[in-house]
C-alpha cells in the first residue's frame, strides 16, 4: 500500500498537521517535508564549486556520483539503508528561491557574475536520475546505495544534503535492528528518547527511524502526529512525588465499571494494602503514602489503562505494594490494570520479584490475569544491558529506552559518502595509501545472490553494461582489492537491488508507506545468516565485484598511480 492523501488525512483523524509550520505537505505525493530540508541546507563549498564548474565551462558535463559507506556502525557486520524517501522529496522540491538567491549573493565573494545567479535560479533537478536501493534494505561497506547521474553541477549541489538525509536515519535505522535483535521478536520496544536527542530535528527522525527499525512506538507525540507511528508512555517520578499523603486526595470515588456504583478508591487500597502484605510478605509500615495516594489519583483518571512507576521510594517495600494494592481496588470497581514500570534498581532482579509477587497475587485472589500485568524497563538501557539481562533471566515485557537509542552513543555517525565515479562517461577513481578507501570507478549495478536455502550470500558489483548474474548459472566473484581472494557462486535466485527512483523531473516508483518500510527491514535481516548477525564477532557478509569490474579497477588504478622513484 502506498501513501496517498486520502490515507494521511484519516490516519490522522483530520488533525491538522499539515499546517504545522516546519512541515509542509508536498502537493502530488501528499507526505510531509521537512521545511529545513532545502537547497541551502549544504556546505558553502558546493556553491562555490557550483560558480567555478560554471565559470570554466562545465554546463554541459555530466557526472556520475556514488553515495555509500566504507564500515558498518556498531561493531556490527550490516547496515539498514534508510532516508531515501526524504531524498526524493529533497531532489522533487529542488529550487532556489529569490531569497536564497539573494542571501547568496550576500555572502559569496564580490564579482561572481550575476548569469551565474540567473542560472541558479531555474536550477532544478529534472535531469537527475536516481537509482538506489528500497529504503529499510540490509547492506553493507561499498554498496552504492544511492547513484546519481546528471549535469556535474546539479549533481555535486546534492551532495551534502543526500549524505545528511541518508547518514542519520541510516545510522538509527541499523541501531534501532540491532535492539530488536537482542531483545528478540516478542519483547516491546519503546523510543523514550527525545529528551536526550541531538536537538528537536534529531528527535523527530529518531523516533521515525527507531519505529521503521524494528521499535513498537514512541513517547515522541508530534512523530506520532507526522509519522502516524503509535505513541506510547507512562509518568514520571514527579507524578509520584508530587503527593506526600493521603490528605492531598481531592478525588476518591471512581465508579464501578458496570453498574457505576461508586467505591473509595484510597479505601479499597488501604484495605488491599493490608491484606497483601500477609500474602506478599512485606510490612505496611514502610510503604509511602504519598506514593499510594499518588497511584490511587492516577488510577482514577486511567482506570483503563492504570499503569504505575513503582521505584521512586522502594520497588520491593513500598512501590510494589501500593501498585498491588490500587490494582485490586480497580479490580474491584471492574477494571483491569496495565502494569508498572521500574526505572532504576538491578531490572533482573526487581521484574523477577515483581512478576513473582504478581503470581503470588493471581494464584492467592484467583485472577490469572494478574500474573501477566506488563512490566515495562527503563534507565539508561543500552545493548549490552539487554543481553546481560537476557543472561541473567527476566521478566521484563517492554524496555523503554532513550539516550543510547537516539543518540547512537556506541558510534555517533555513519559515515556515508559520496564520490564521483564517471564524468563524461569516463571513470574517476579516487586514489588513498589505504587500498579499503579507494573508489569504484564508473557507472555499477549491484546484484544479490541467493543461496539453495534462501540465505543472502553475496553482493556482487558489476560494470552498467555486463548482463546479469543468472540463477543456476556460476558466477566469479572477486575481493575487489586481493586478488587471490575469489570464489565462484551458483546463485539458486539473483536479487537486482536498483530501482530508478527518479527520472525525467518526476518520482518513478509508488513511495512505500512507513509500515512498508518498517517491514522490508525484518524482511530484509530475515534473509542472512545468524552469524552476521550475531552481537559478538558478527562474520563479515561478502561484497564483491565481477572479473569484469576487478579488472577495470586495477587497470585504472594502475593508470593513476604515479610510479615512485628511489634514490
Ligand atoms: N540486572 C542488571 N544487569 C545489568 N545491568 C543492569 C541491571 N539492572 C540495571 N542495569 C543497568 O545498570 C545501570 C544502573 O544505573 P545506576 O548505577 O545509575 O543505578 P540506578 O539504579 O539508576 O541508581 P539510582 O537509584 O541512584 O538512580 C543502568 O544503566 C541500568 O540499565
Ligand atoms: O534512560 P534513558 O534510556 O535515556 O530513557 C529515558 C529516561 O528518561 C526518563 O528519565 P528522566 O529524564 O526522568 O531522568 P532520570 O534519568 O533521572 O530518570 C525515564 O525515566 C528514563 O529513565
Ligand atoms: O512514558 C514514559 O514512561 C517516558 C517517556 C519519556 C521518557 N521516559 C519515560
Ligand atoms: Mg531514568
Amino acid at each position: 500500500m502506498t501513501t496517498t492523501c486520502e490515507d494521511n488525512e484519516m490516519n490522522n483523524s483530520g488533525m491538522d498537521a499539515f499546517s504545522i509550520q516546519n512541515y509542509r505537505r508536498d502537493s502530488t505525493h501528499c507526505f510531509y517535508q521537512n521545511r529545513v530540508i532545502q537547497p541551502l541546507l549544504t556546505d558553502l563549498y558546493q556553491i562555490t564549486m557550483a560558480y567555478a564548474y560554471w565559470k570554466s565551462g562545465k554546463i554541459e558535463d555530466q557526472a556520475v556520483f556514488d553515495l555509500f559507506f566504507r564500515k558498518n556502525p556498531f561493531h556490527g557486520e550490516f547496515t539498514i539503508f534508510c532516508g531515501l524517501e526524504e531524498c526524493l522529496k529533497f531532489i522533487k522540491n529542488f529550487h532556489y528561491s529569490a531569497g536564497d538567491i539573494n542571501y547568496l549573493k550576500s555572502v559569496l565573494p564580490e564579482g561572481i557574475e550575476e548569469e551565474f545567479f540567473e542560472y541558479l535560479g531555474k536550477l532544478t533537478a529534472k535531469d537527475v536520475t536516481l537509482y538506489a536501493l528500497d529504503e529499510g534494505s540490509v547492506t553493507f561497506p561499498r554498496i552504492p546505495l544511492m547513484r546519481l547521474e546528471g549535469p556535474l553541477i546539479i549533481v555535486q549541489l546534492l551532495e551534502t544534503t543526500l549524505l545528511t538525509l541518508v547518514n542519520y536515519a541510516s545510522l538509527m535505522a541499523t541501531n534501532a535492528a540491532r535492539y530488536r535483535i537482542v531483545a528478540g521478536p516478542v519483547a516491546k520496544l519503546l523510543e523514550f528518547g527525545l529528551r536526550r536527542a541531538q536537538g528537536p530535528d534529531g528527535g523527530l527522525s529518531s523516533s521515525k527511524y527507531a519505529y521503521i527499525g524494528g521499535f513498537d512506538g514512541t513517547s515522541n507525540v508530534l512523530a506520532g502526529k507526522l509519522f502516524n507511528i503509535p505513541v506510547k508512555g507512562t509518568h514520571a517520578h514527579a507524578y509520584i512525588t508530587s503527593y506526600s499523603g493521603f490528605d492531598e486526595l481531592v478525588t476518591r470515588e471512581l465508579p464501578h465499571r458496570e453498574s457505576g456504583a461508586t467505591a473509595d478508591l484510597l479505601e479499597l487500597s488501604i484495605e488491599h494494602r493490608k491484606n497483601l502484605s500477609s500474602v506478599l510478605h512485606i510490612s505496611t509500615q514502610e510503604a509511602n503514602d504519598g506514593e499510594l495516594a499518588a497511584m490511587v489519583s492516577f488510577a482514577i483518571a486511567f482506570p483503563d489503562g492504570f499503569m504505575a512507576l513503582v521505584d521512586t521510594y522502594d520497588v520491593k517495600r513500598s512501590g510494589l505494594l501500593n501498585f498491588c494494592a490500587v490494582a485490586l481496588s480497580l479490580n474491584d470497581q471492574g477494571y483491569r490494570p496495565v502494569g508498572i514500570r521500574i526505572d532504576s534498581g538491578d531490572l533482573a532482579y526487581l521484574s523477577c520479584l515483581a512478576r513473582q509477587n504478581f503470581i503470588t497475587i493471581s494464584e492467592y485472589y484467583g485472577l490469572p490475569w494478574f500474573a501477566e500485568l506488563t512490566i515495562v524497563a527503563s534507565n539508561d538501557i543500552n545493548e549490552e544491558t539487554i543481553l546481560s539481562l537476557n543472561e541473567q533471566g527476566h521478566k521484563i515485557d517492554c524496555f523503554g529506552i532513550g539516550t543510547h537509542l537516539v543518540t547512537c552513543q556506541k558510534q555517533p555517525a555513519l559515515g556515508c559518502v559520496y564520490k564521483l565515479v564517471e564524468i563524461n562517461n569516463q571513470p574517476r577513481i579516487k586514489l588513498s595509501q589505504d587500498a579499503e578507501k579507494i573508489t569504484m570507478p564508473g557507472k555499477k549495478n549491484v546484484f544479490r545472490l541467493y543461496g539453495t536455502e534462501g540465505w543472502a550470500v553475496i553482493d556482487i558489483l558489476q560494470k552498467d553494461d555486463e548482463d546479469p548474474p543468472e540463477p543456476g548459472k556460476k558466477v566469479l566473484c572477486r575481493h575487489p582489492f586481493h586478488e587471490s581472494k575469489r570464489a565462484f557462486v551458483t546463485p539458486a535466485r539473483v536479487e537486482t537491488l536498483y530501482k530508478i527512483w527518479w527520472k525525467d523531473g518526476a518520482i518513478r516508483q509508488p513511495i512505500p508507506s512507513l509500515e512498508e518500510v518498517r517491514n522490508r527491514v525484518q524482511e530484509s535481516l530475515g534473509t542472512l545468516r545468524q552469524d552476521h548477525l550475531r552481537h559478538l564477532n558478527p562474520t563479515p557478509y561478502k561484497v564483491a565485484v565481477s572479473d569484469n569490474l576487478y579488472n577495470f579497477l586495477h587497470d585504472l588504478w594502475l593508470l593513476n598511480q604515479p610510479i615512485g622513484e628511489l634514490s
